[in-house]
């Protein structure tokens, strides 16, 4: 029967030809009941309906489109819940009806089966030479299209057989459920495969597309029954499977870069788990190396000496940066100065780390730094997905960055835009208070005695000696401006950022990077830098000097500490890294993200 005519050119359409057909009937049919029954059935308005729906379909046969997602029913339902938790406006509430409307649910589940293609085409007959003494083999049939089968296998050192060695989940040989680890492989469309390599059996598969006939040995080993594969890893490492030597099969692993979101769907084997990508819409798993297995050779590829964990520009020594600080505080046209009052976690960081040149001693110590380091194989972190709840604390906003980079710069913005929403700590000294200085507001102004009491009781995130007097950020000055409900700005040396990763924090790290040297040269022509010991008032051009040692000092904190960081911002124009930070930390507040799954337990 040839195709019904879609209504081109001068041929009538199936549209037409179905409204006219009763009439045309007419004269063939004699009893009235036939008469109505043929005008019903044609009259019908879903059959009318249909119809249509072909004709204005036929318009699209020659672009053969492709769908865009094979998932868009779960899609729908991820957003409906994801749409539950936002304030109601009149769209999102349309939205909503609109999804949980059986028609479009239904709608969208037969788009999924048609992207799918998961029609099963007819299979053919069963072979009829089957040997009735092998009543322990099983024929399978699977319906294999582009998509691979999603299963390795390997020979048996002992026997020579052709095992089933792993069943990707999510894949066509998982989802039939009829494959299982440890099968034994007889035969591949009719092909004995015994004696044949494992490469060669791949190789059939892989051409072979529609129905593949497999005869098996069904496997002793049960497969334990499929736990609901729930867990979620942030992976803290790139990983191509291409360039790894030890993964069993290249083809099933799975490549990701260092922050992905990973699903984890099985650990039954020590060392290769299999996973997907949380926002892929493909279900089926690929294989990564587990945690264990991974920890294990980045700890044996590990050097037995680190070198220190950061290089940290010459620029400005530390004793320099506390003079410099104390100059701005009595400058009141400075910006550290807002709204009359002083924002003093803005006058100096405490993140630089040296060595004073005449004493050689550290200027500055900052707890258990580099045996964490050492310790320490980033791999993967289990997270979940959370989101603030209204009224709750804001997570502390962590910048790090090389020094000069504009860590400052980028604060006193933030701070100048909403001094209501963001707030800075105020640090602790030792030295004496002067005239115009009030205790909490520039410094808290401590004992020697007590700082180092403190000190002995882990209570600094960060502290360093100057001149014999202690200088220092606690954790106390942190907590004073959560309490206040308002997001805490803190920049500390990046080594110093594990120590933060806790519940009661719940950092969120961004890391400011400098932009390509030909740009940084560019931007910062007009900036202005301390220029050194002798004059501490005077500024200076940053020098090509100060530009190498930011890049490469920024080089060495990704490498080393890149893991940490949950946004990276390229401070070429100020503005535009300035509305960057302000729109990531937007949706910190606003939006679920992922954290440690430590971190939503409390
Ligand atoms: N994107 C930018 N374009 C031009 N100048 C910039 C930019 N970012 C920062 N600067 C300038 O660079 C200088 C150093 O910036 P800032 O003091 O904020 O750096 P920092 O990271 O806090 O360094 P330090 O740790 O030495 O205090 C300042 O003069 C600042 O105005």
């Amino acid at each position: 029967m040839p195709a019904l005519s879609t209504g081109a050119g001068n041929e009538p359409g199936l549209y037409e030809l179905l409204a006219g057909l009763p009439s045309q009937l007419q004269p063939h049919v004699q009893s009235p009941e036939d008469r109505s029954f043929l005008n019903n059935m044609f009259g019908e308005k879903s059959l009318h309906s249909l119809v249509k729906i072909h004709e204005k379909l036929q318009c699209y046969e020659d672009s053969s489109p492709s769908p865009v997602l094979q998932t868009a029913e779960t899609l729908a339902l991820d957003l409906a819940e994801e749409l539950q938790n936002k304030s109601l406006t009149g769209d999102i509430k349309e939205l909503i009806r609109l999804l949980s409307k059986p028609h479009i649910k239904s709608l969208l589940s037969v788009h999924d089966t048609v992207a799918q293609k998961s029609y099963d085409p007819e299979l053919p007959p069963l072979p009829d030479d089957l040997d009735d003494e092998e009543d322990s083999v099983k024929i399978i049939r699977l319906v294999k299209n582009k998509e691979p089968l999603g299963a390795t296998i390997k020979k048996d050192e002992h026997t020579g057989a052709i095992i089933v060695a792993r069943i990707m989940r999510g894949g066509a040989a998982d989802r039939s459920g009829l494959i299982h680890v440890g099968d034994e492989l007889r035969e591949v469309n009719g092909i004995p495969v015994d004696g044949k390599k494992p490469e060669e059996i791949i190789l059939i598969l892989s051409q072979s597309q529609g129905a593949i006939t497999f005869k098996i040995v069904p496997g002793i080993k049960d497969e334990p029954p499929i736990k609901d594969p729930k867990m979620f890893v942030r992976a803290l490492f790139d990983y191509d499977p291409v360039e790894d030597k030890a993964i069993p099969c290249k083809e099933a692993g799975m490549s990701f870069q260092r922050g992905d979101i990973l699903q984890v769907m099985c650990q039954d084997d020590a060392t290769w788990w299999q996973a997907r990508h949380h926002s892929d819409t493909n279900p089926r798993a690929g294989l990564i190396p587990s945690k264990q297995f991974q920890e294990r050779r980045l700890a044996l590829r590990r050097p037995a000496t680190l070198p220190p964990p950061q290089k940290i520009s010459s620029r400005r020594s530390y004793d320099e940066a506390l003079e410099c600080a104390e100059e701005t505080e009595d400058d009141s046209d400075s910006g550290s100065s807002l709204s009359g009052q002083h924002i003093v976690g803005l006058r100096r960081s405490f993140r630089l780390s040296r060595r004073d040149k005449k004493t050689n001693k550290s200027m500055y110590e900052c707890k258990k730094s580099d045996q964490y380091d050492t310790a320490d194989v980033p791999t993967y972190e289990e997270v979940a997905s959370s989101r603030r709840q209204h009224g709750a604390r804001h997570r502390l906003v962590v910048i790090v960055g090389p020094t000069g980079v504009g860590l400052n710069e980028l604060k006193r913005k933030l701070l100048i835009s909403d001094p209501q929403h963001f707030g800075v700590t105020v640090p602790h000294t030792t030295r004496p208070k002067r005239n115009q200085e009030t205790d909490g507001v520039e410094y808290h102004f401590f004992s020697k005695h007590l700082f180092e009491t403190d000190i002995h009781n882990n209570k600094f995130i960060e502290y360093g000696e100057y001149k014999g007097n202690y200088y220092g950020t606690s954790l106390d000055s942190v907590r004073s401006v959560l309490s206040k409900n308002k997001v805490c700005l803190l920049d500390v040396q990046p080594h110093t950022v594990k120590h933060l990763r806790t519940a009661e924090f719940k950092p969120f790290v961004v890391f400011v990077k400098p932009p390509p040297i030909d740009r940084l040269r560019e931007t910062r022509k007009n900036a202005k830098v301390i220029s050194g010991r002798d004059d501490k008032t005077s500024t200076k051009a940053f020098t090509e000097e100060d530009f190498q040692e930011m890049i490469s000092s920024a080089q060495v904190m990704e490498n080393q500490y890149g893991h940490l960081f949950e946004k990276v911002i390229v401070n070429g124009d100020l503005s535009a890294a300035s509305s960057e930070l302000k729109l990531a930390l937007k949706k910190v507040e606003t939006e679920a993200h992922w954290v440690p799954v430590s971190w939503t337990h409390s």
